[in-house]
């Protein structure tokens, strides 16, 4: 396996509650993978682990063949870790290519700032730089959009907001935390085609926190289940799908489709 992200034994406790116990999986270069769950399972926990966000009680995260357990948030975002978040986090006041700029910028502070010192190269690094930002603005269907402000979007285009400005930073993995939640039936496929095509037009490995199963089913290669903090299966969405242990964590579950 050409993992790109390993999580070894990672565990957190807040005070008595283990809201993660020795979890350990892959993510393979090049794949979608899923983490699932039902509420409370310990999924956001995972990505705040990886990402930077908390730090682990115990355990390993090791990015691209490097350890980054530890590492403050822009630091993992500087090597090409990006995420989105459950919450919009964009700046609703600002427009939305203002707001994909931002994100170019959380790991490109100097290419595109440095032009205020002059010179040809930095003038060339800036135009690339907002080049980029439009390259991912057409990706993510936003363009028609781009001097809106984005507290005005509609709900699924600040959804989709969420992941420019992910992607802005030219993350070679990127986690999204719950993108199609609130949704409708038609946005959420939509949403999965982009995410495909992101996938192959940059070169992207992804993973996703998600509750909508059929999104999730056809998306990815691979998925991780969580329960109760403890990862109960690990596999593709076939033999996730119908594992009684996954199949029983769901019963009565609320998010199921
Ligand atoms: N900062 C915190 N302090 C205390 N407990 C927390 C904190 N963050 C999460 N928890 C608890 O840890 C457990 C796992 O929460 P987490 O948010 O990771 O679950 P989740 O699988 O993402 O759930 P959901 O699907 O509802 O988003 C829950 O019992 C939650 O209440």
């Amino acid at each position: 396996m050409n993992s790109i992200l390993n999580v070894e034994g990672l565990s957190k406790r807040f005070g008595g509650l283990a809201a993660l116990s020795d979890v350990s999986f892959e993510v393979e270069r090049g794949h979608i993978s899923g983490i699932i769950g039902p509420n409370g399972a310990g999924k956001t926990t995972c990505f705040n682990l990886i990402t930077g966000t908390l730090s682990a009680t115990s355990g390993k995260v090791v990015f691209d063949g490097r350890e980054i357990t530890g590492l403050p948030p822009h630091q993992v975002v500087e090597r090409g870790l990006a995420r989105t978040f459950q919450a919009a986090t964009t700046f609703p006041k600002a427009t939305v290519r203002e707001n994909i700029l931002r994100g170019a910028l959380l790991r490109h502070p100097l290419g595109l700032g440095s032009s205020l010192f002059g010179g040809a190269a930095a003038r060339e690094a800036e135009a690339a730089g907002h080049a980029s930002v439009e390259e991912v603005m057409r990706a993510v269907g936003l363009t028609e959009h781009a001097d809106q402000i984005a507290g005005t979007l509609a709900y699924g285009h600040q959804k989709r907001l969420g992941v420019a400005i992910g992607l802005a930073t030219r993350p070679s993995l990127l986690l999204l935390d719950e993108p199609a939640a609130g949704l409708n039936p038609e946005e959420v496929d939509r949403f999965g085609a982009i995410l495909q095509d992101l996938k192959r037009d940059f070169n992207l490995t992804i993973l996703i926190v998600e509750h909508h199963m059929r999104l999730i089913m056809k998306l990815c290669d691979h998925i991780v289940v969580l329960d109760h903090g403890e990862k109960i299966a690990d596999g593709q969405p076939e033999d996730v799908r119908n594992d009684q242990k996954v199949i029983e964590a769901y019963l009565g579950a609320e998010h199921v489709e």
